[in-house]
């Protein structure tokens, strides 16, 4: 078989790893050098140009915050903002990995890992490269883009009757291929079933790609979703692929699909009713295959009733559909995740054992969580952070104060200050509509109402 033409870079201070992955993948890429330390490593960007790096991520005896593999990353990057970075975590740091991720890595696997599933990773890397470099100035994919089945069921943490329900039901759907749509306040865990999803699918040696929908502007929409050519409007200099053709194969995850606009529910109905799409400018129809998750924290039984949600897309969507538990529903978990937030932030930032008093745990337990496990895990953030002894004695649990002035508008007419409100809202949430409209507490109808009505387009 001849060699892929690439070239990867081990950064290790395990020589034993360094060994064992060098001599697995130089039987498939034709560059493979190793490193045992990040400045190593920074030096050899020069002369030798990974198109891939496998990042440890600590490396110093004892050490496991992996601070050093972020702080390595970020060089890395600096040196050469194409390169793909996948991390090296260890069993059980899925959090560290998470932060990585953000930080701009591609992707992460757990050590040990098996040698089909680095491969798979590496071949997406490589994957997300190209199209990357097709794509130039794609960036957003590779913080959606992920290792594929990762997600293991020790991870998620919950052993109450409500979670254990979900479980089972994805368990069940997973090999399936059906569409699901996963419903939920936010912070449940709708983004971690997602993943938890395709990694037991028939598809998990693909990609999974997360696309967030809300956030689409919605003048590119069409081009972000479906793609381009070249010359399509004033800016397509290069082709470029939109996120359903690089899902291709794999599980295209459509978060946030409440906030999706009336003309953006057509155009995605469409594709999935023909099951192609055509780049902008182009008339050729491109075949798309990938298993579709759609989440959504909006009621959207209600929006269809309210007419804000087209009813032949929901039925599209939700061959499966799934309702997440609130945090207030899963009380018998709050305290498990509660100990399992303390010792990952504990060990991020260097606390010995923490244990919670009585007067905590019973605050942990009563209170509402409204922000549900995300609000937990911040909670649990604060209070190491904020720990002195070892134990934890009280959660400040009132809502994040906001800084809003008390001083009067400058004006007091009341459609100048409407005005001033949605050109500010559209600024916050650069254009779009949706989000600047569930800021003003007013519908989408209403909003692009009141735009016509000034003049904004
Ligand atoms: N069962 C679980 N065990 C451990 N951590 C979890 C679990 N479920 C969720 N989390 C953590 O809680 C946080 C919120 O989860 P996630 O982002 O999946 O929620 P979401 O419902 O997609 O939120 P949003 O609607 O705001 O996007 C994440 O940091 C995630 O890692």
């Amino acid at each position: 078989m001849p060699l892929h033409p690439s070239k990867i870079l081990i950064v290790d201070d395990d020589r034993d790893v360094l060994t064992t992955a060098r001599m697995l993948l130089k039987h498939h890429y034709e560059g493979v050098k190793t490193s045992v330390h990040p400045s190593e490593a920074l030096a050899l960007m020069e002369q030798f140009h990974p198109d891939v790096v496998l990042l440890d991520m600590n490396f110093q005896r004892g050490e496991n915050t992996g601070e050093e593999g972020l702080r390595a990353l970020t060089n890395l990057l600096a040196k050469d903002p194409s390169l793909k970075v996948i991390l090296l975590t260890a069993y059980g740091d899925i959090n560290l990995a998470v932060e990585g991720m953000k930080a701009g890595a591609a992707d992460f696997v757990v050590k040990p890992w098996s040698n089909e599933k680095l491969l798979a990773t590496i071949q997406n890397a490589l994957k997300l490269k190209a199209a990357e470099k097709n794509a130039e100035k794609y960036k957003a994919i590779s913080t959606d883009i992920t290792e594929s089945g990762k997600l293991l069921e020790e991870e998620l943490i919950g052993h109450s009757p409500a979670f254990k329900q979900v479980l089972a039901t994805i368990k069940k759907v997973a090999p399936t291929d059906a569409n699901v749509l996963l419903l939920g306040e936010n912070g449940t865990g709708k983004d971690v079933m997602a993943r938890y999803l395709h990694s037991l699918s028939t598809r998990n040696n693909q990609v999974f790609f997360r696309v967030d929908t809300g956030s689409l502007h919605e003048k590119l929409f069409e081009s972000e979703l479906f793609g381009h050519v070249k010359g399509a409007f004033t800016d397509a200099r290069e082709d470029k692929p939109g996120k359903f053709e690089l899902a291709e194969g794999g599980t295209l995850f459509l978060d946030e699909i409440g906030n999706l606009s009336p003309a953006s529910q057509a155009k995605i109905l469409t594709a999935l009713q023909q099951k192609t799409i055509t780049r902008l400018g182009s008339n050729k129809p491109i075949p798309i295959d990938f298993r579709l998750i759609s989440a959504t924290n909006q009621p959207l039984a209600q929006m269809v009733a309210d007419g804000e949600f087209r009813q032949d897309l929901l039925f599209r969507i939700n061959t499966i559909e799934i309702t997440l538990p609130t945090l207030r529903e899963r009380r018998d978990d709050v305290l498990l995740l509660a100990s399992h937030f303390i010792s990952h932030f504990a060990k991020k930032y260097r606390k010995g054992a923490l244990q919670l008093s009585d007067v905590a745990n019973k605050q942990l337990t009563d209170h509402h969580w409204p922000g549900n496990i995300r609000e937990l895990m911040h909670t649990m953030e604060r209070a190491v952070i904020m720990a002195e002894g070892s134990t934890i004695n009280y959660f400040d649990l009132s809502p994040s104060k906001t800084t809003a002035a008390d001083s009067p508008p400058e004006t007091l007419n009341l459609q100048e200050n409407e005005l001033k409100l949605i050109n500010e809202a559209l600024k916050k949430h650069q254009g779009n509509v949706t989000r600047a409209a569930r800021e003003l507490g007013i519908d989408r109808l209403a909003l692009y109402r009141r735009m016509e009505k000034y003049g904004i387009k």
